[in-house]
């Protein structure tokens, strides 16, 4: 289904399953499709609920530079859309720095809070200028295949080369202009401010061989959000993929404690 943010935008949602209502939020240069292992495992005990961000997969392309807040109201666009007033939230990276906003920001919205491989600040400004740059120049092409080396370990490139294969599909499949909007988002994000205000009860997962979000900041977040635990994960950046069993694990226990 498509559903219309308030400042008239189209968002691609899909939902399934049911149980308590549980929202991903897709990492920079994916799309829903990010979530299927977990839609997998989960689809029997939660109502799960996955959406597109604004300027990837099938939803809308703005042309003007992302914010953060931006994308956080997005996400409550999707809850109310489909009649959802209270949800848990699962983000990986960008989807991480949406989940921040909303713990801080829409904290009646949120049962429980769980951001992955993300980070309150993620500079210097001029890394993603560069990488604005380079993708107005030549397209996704241009970055692919070092981003692709930072989202998996080398072992698992080697090893599952149709799941890497599956992600670098959408990241061709994104739209420069979206993923350009959306590296601006990060560039001018720093919610360390935002980190003591959250209450939601919140999981932070870290990818030990994470370089794009090292672990050193999911332990900044674990140790500024009141109450939040800590788990790390043997993966780089995309953990839900290169590790979805202890993924999974770590999810449902916390959701489920
Ligand atoms: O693509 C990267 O470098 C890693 C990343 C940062 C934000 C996000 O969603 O992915």
């Amino acid at each position: 289904m498509n559903i219309t943010t308030d400042d008239g935008l189209q968002l691609h949602v899909q939902v399934e399953g049911d149980g308590p209502a549980l929202l991903f939020s897709n990492s920079l240069g994916t799309a829903l499709a990010m979530w299927d292992a977990q839609l997998a495992a989960l689809t029997g005990r939660y109502r799960i609920i996955r959406y597109d961000s604004r300027g990837h997969g099938r939803s809308g392309v703005p042309t003007a530079p992302y914010q953060i807040e931006r994308l956080g109201r997005d996400a409550l666009a999707v809850l109310d859309a489909v009649g959802v007033e209270r949800a848990s939230f699962c983000g990986l990276s960008m989807g991480g720095m949406v989940g921040q906003w909303l713990g801080a920001n829409a904290p009646t919205r949120i049962q429980k809070l769980v951001i992955a491989n993300t980070a309150a600040e993620l500079g210097p400004p001029a890394n993603w200028d560069a990488r604005i740059d380079a993708v107005r120049a030549g397209g996704m092409i241009a970055i692919t295949e070092t981003v692709l080396e930072r989202w998996f370990t080398a072992g698992f490139r080697t090893a599952q080369p149709d799941a890497v294969a599956k992600v670098r599909s959408m990241l061709h499949a994104t739209d420069p202009t979206g993923y350009c909007g959306s590296c601006a988002a990060i560039r001018d994000m720093n919610q360390r401010a935002l980190l003591p205000t959250i209450t939601v009860p919140t999981l932070v997962i870290g990818g030990a061989f994470d370089p794009a979000t090292p672990p050193a900041h999911a332990e900044e977040l674990a140790q500024n959000i009141p109450g939040a635990q800590l788990v790390m994960l043997d993966a780089a950046h995309l953990s839900n993929i290169e590790r979805t069993a202890d993924f999974n694990a770590a999810l449902t226990r916390f959701l489920e404690a």
